[in-house]
Formats: C-alpha cells, structure tokens, sequence
C-alpha cells in the first residue's frame, strides 16, 4: 500500500495558523476515506517505545500457567491477561466467529479521578489493572508507554478539531479524564490450521475516539475494508504509529469520517515457523460521562444527526461485553 497516508505531527505542531488549517484539511481528507494513516513526527521516545515492547514480549513468553496468574478474573472484565481464544472482535459486528487467534495484556486508567463515585465506572474502566510479576519492571515501562500514548492521542485530537474546523481545544475538556485502554497483542504461531473463519484479529471497527497502533516492524496481517470494497494491506512504517479513528469519532461527526472496519489475517504458513506477530493497540476513549453527540461544525444546514448521543464509558462496556460473552 504504496499511497498509505502518513501525516508528520512535528510539522503541524511547529507550524502557524495558516499552515495547520491546511494540515487539518489532509487529515480531513483522510478521515472521510479510511481514517488510517501513519504518524511521524510524534516524539515518543524510542526507550518509553522498547521498554513496553520487550517486557511484553517477555510476558507473552512465560509458561501458559504463568501467564493466567495474571488472568482477568471473569469473562467481561476488561483488564489482565486474556488468553488464546477468549474473544471474537467479529463479534461486536454480530458476525458468529470463532474466537480469535491471539492472547493479550490489557491495562486501563493509571488513576481513578478524584470523586468519582460512578459504580459503573469504577466496576468497569477504573477496575484494577491484574498486573503480572513477571518480568520484573513490566509495570513501570508498560505505564511509561502508557503516558506517552495518553499525551500523544490529545495531541492529535488537536488536529483532529482543527480538521473539524473547530477551536484547537474543543476536545481538551471531553477527554481530560479519558478512560482509555492499552492492549498488547500477541498473535502465535499457528501450529494447526485455523477453523474457518477464524482470523488473528475478526473484522471489526475500535469503538472510541482514536486506535494508535504499533503493528511489529516488518510485519503484515493488518488489513482495512477500503471505500471501493476491497481488503487492503497496512504497512507498518518505520518510526510511526498507526492510527485510526473508532466509532466515537464516526458518531461525534455524523459519518463524515469513517470508523473503518479492519482485521488481523493468519499469516501463510512458513516452514521456519516464524510467523509470531506482536502488537501494541491503545483504545483512546473520552470521558466515562462524555456525551457523544453530532459536532455543530458537521452538520449542514437542514440537516438532522443520524445517531442519539450516546455517553462515552456505558457505550464501550456494552460494545467489549459483546465480544466476550456467548453471543
Ligand atoms: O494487531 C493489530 O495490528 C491490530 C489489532 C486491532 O485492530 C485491535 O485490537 O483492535
Ligand atoms: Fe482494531
């Protein structure tokens, strides 16, 4: 995928008003086709980015019985490690899959805001993150990675209201108790042919505002559902991050920018067996109380929103319990 947009944040963030709003128009563009696009530019450290990495590798390395030591503690829970085939993404679509081939790490909010007493909330995205003991050090680089990714998503809400044609801050006050989630993937070796219709990752859109995605260097499997109606490969690109928008954005815009369906194929089967793929995905999510309504700015005149506003941490429970319970 030769043409895969990739967007460079320095530029925008040193750039005067004139030139962002331009900027802010390429992203524009880009939403409203796939909301995929690579970011470079971003500042992340290349340390913060290794040490999340490498200590999830060595996590996902460990025996099965350690790893479930880590294990969340009832189907729906939403942090801890989820082990091989407890949940089918496709399944948020309403598709009967098999369960997807992968395990993962999933952690949530570093704190829980001051005075929060939302019982909901607190049972479901402030839950305490089941934190492995093993490796040593996982806990400190994973929310080093963590921070990072939190400050990078508000920077690109940044643009992302500029390509909005909205106040540079408009989404500082939605998002600045965000409940956002990281998730570190791990997608085996397949040792047995996959049943079929089982997929690494089934078809699926993110439910919140943003995805930034760290797919492993030099990996494929990621594939988007394009407007001509094709499955199309996403490259990674070396020193950026893929991001995506979810369904939040797609609401929040009245389906000017599109929540694109994506997947993680099975890889071809290789006789040297080396067809692991890592990854790193952080769920951006506004507010647990956001109300997620159509933008004034994307609404023409006459024009009435598609969607009821939904609140922002009810309408992603409701949407991760679907992929984990019988359907
Ligand atoms: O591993 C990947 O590259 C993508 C995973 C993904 O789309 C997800 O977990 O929502
Ligand atoms: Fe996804």
């Amino acid at each position: 995928m030769s043409d895969f947009p990739i967007f460079d944040l320095s530029r925008f963030e040193k750039a005067g008003h004139d030139e962002r709003v331009l900027l802010g128009a390429e992203v524009d563009d880009i939403c409203r086709q796939t909301g995929f696009l690579a970011i470079r530019g971003h500042g992340v450290p290349q340390e913060v980015i290794d040490g999340a990495w490498f200590k999830a590798r060595a996590f996902f390395d460990l025996p099965a019985d350690e790893k479930q030591k880590a294990r969340a503690p009832f189907a729906g829970y939403p942090y801890g490690y989820l082990g091989p085939e407890s949940e089918a993404l496709a399944k948020s679509k309403g598709q009967d899959t098999p369960p997807d081939l992968k395990e993962s790490f999933n952690g949530g909010p570093l704190a829980v805001p001051a005075g929060l007493d939302d019982r909901q909330a607190l049972d479901f995205c402030y839950a305490p993150t089941i934190w492995p003991t093993a490796p040593d050090g996982f806990r400190p680089a994973w929310e080093a990675y963590y921070r990072a990714m939190e400050d990078l998503a508000a920077r690109i809400m940044r643009v992302f209201a500029v390509a909005l044609k909205l106040d540079e801050d408009f989404f500082a006050p939605t998002i600045d108790k965000p409940i956002s989630a990281l998730r570190a993937l791990n997608y085996p070796q397949q040792p047995v042919p996959p049943k079929p219709g089982q997929l690494r990752a089934g078809a699926h859109t993110d439910y919140g505002s943003l995805t930034i995605l760290l797919p492993e260097a030099g990996s494929g499997g990621l594939e988007i559902f394009t407007p001509e109606g094709n499955w199309r490969a996403v490259p990674p690109v070396a020193g950026a991050f893929v991001i995506n928008i979810g369904d939040l954005m797609a609401l929040w815009t009245n389906d000017r920018w599109v929540s694109t369906l994506h997947r993680v194929v099975n890889p071809a089967p290789r006789a040297d067996g080396s067809t692991r793929r890592q990854s790193f995905a952080f769920f951006h999510q506004p507010n647990w109380h956001q109300e997620i309504a159509c933008l004034p700015s994307c609404l023409s005149p006459g024009e009435t929103p598609t969607y009821e506003p939904v609140r922002s941490g009810p309408y992603l429970m409701g949407k991760f319990q679907s992929t984990v319970k019988a359907a």
